[in-house]
């Protein structure tokens, strides 16, 4: 049996004091909650967030990091500083980073890897847009996503990647795939998965659902057969929603 993993992606909300507070609400309202619980936030708030999660069973997740070690990235945010602030988690590829700062397939590949050799779980993002999606090439577009993304990454570190489905069309927009949609799209990349590493594997690997996730369609999308999870943009900013998603 897979672990249902929920996460939240705060995007770019919040100044340090209210995400603290969010923070500070949330860990008593999921404090029995039977799924993982992931907050992914800005790279300013990790520190307070850590410290404030600290023992309980809410992890940390940065929503980028750079693929190299070190070095003259200005703006940017190195593996390790991640891992010593206790952050556990990162999300790669979201598609607002490839929409908007340029990320690609490789660099997508680059970065799982580096989160890899610094034992942070990455929760790595595919998806289609609403051209793709009505063209027909939706599996087409996610296959070479996710074949590149996992281009020369070992057996044993694919098996701990959280894998998100979020069409691109679905984000923020209200607009839900159906949970048969998200259902279906998610069994062909367990198939994906399994055409590169083999059924076990693909059996084991936990992938999630994202775009418009709301307490209100949860329930539903953790029913079906390949559904592990959700990330969740929106909905994950108040502590109450957020929570009644968790305990879905
Ligand atoms: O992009 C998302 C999570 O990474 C989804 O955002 P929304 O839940 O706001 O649609």
């Amino acid at each position: 049996m897979r672990k249902p993993i929920i996460a939240g992606n705060w995007k770019m909300h919040y100044t340090v004091d209210e995400a603290v507070k969010v923070a500070r609400e949330l860990k008593e309202l999921v404090k029995d909650a039977e799924a993982d619980v992931v907050i992914c936030a800005p790279y300013i708030q990790l520190p307070a967030l850590v410290e404030e999660l600290k023992g309980t069973n809410v992890k940390v997740g940065a929503q980028n990091m750079h693929f190299e070690e070190k070095g003259a990235f200005t703006g940017e945010i190195a593996p390790a500083m991640l891992t010593d602030l206790g952050v556990e988690y990162v999300i790669i590829g979201h598609s607002e980073r490839r929409q908007y700062f340029n990320e690609t397939d490789e660099t997508v590949n680059m970065k799982l890897k580096t989160a890899y050799r610094h034992g942070l779980k990455p929760i790595l993002c595919v998806g289609e847009s609403l051209e793709e999606r009505e063209n027909g090439t939706t599996k087409d577009v996610i296959e070479n996503q996710i074949n590149k993304a996992f281009f020369e990454v070992s057996p044993e570190d694919a098996k701990e990647t959280v894998i998100a489905y979020e069409p691109i069309w679905a984000i923020g927009t209200g607009k839900t795939a159906t949970s048969e949609q998200a259902n279906e799209t998610i069994g062909q990349i367990r198939e994906m998965v399994g055409n590169l590493y083999g059924a076990g594997i693909a059996a084991a690997v936990r992938i999630q659902y994202g775009g418009s996730v709301k307490p209100s369609t949860i329930k539903e999308q953790m029913g079906m057969s390949d559904i592990d999870g959700a990330l969740v943009g929106g909905a994950s900013l108040l502590a109450d929603d957020f929570s009644k998603i968790v305990k879905f």
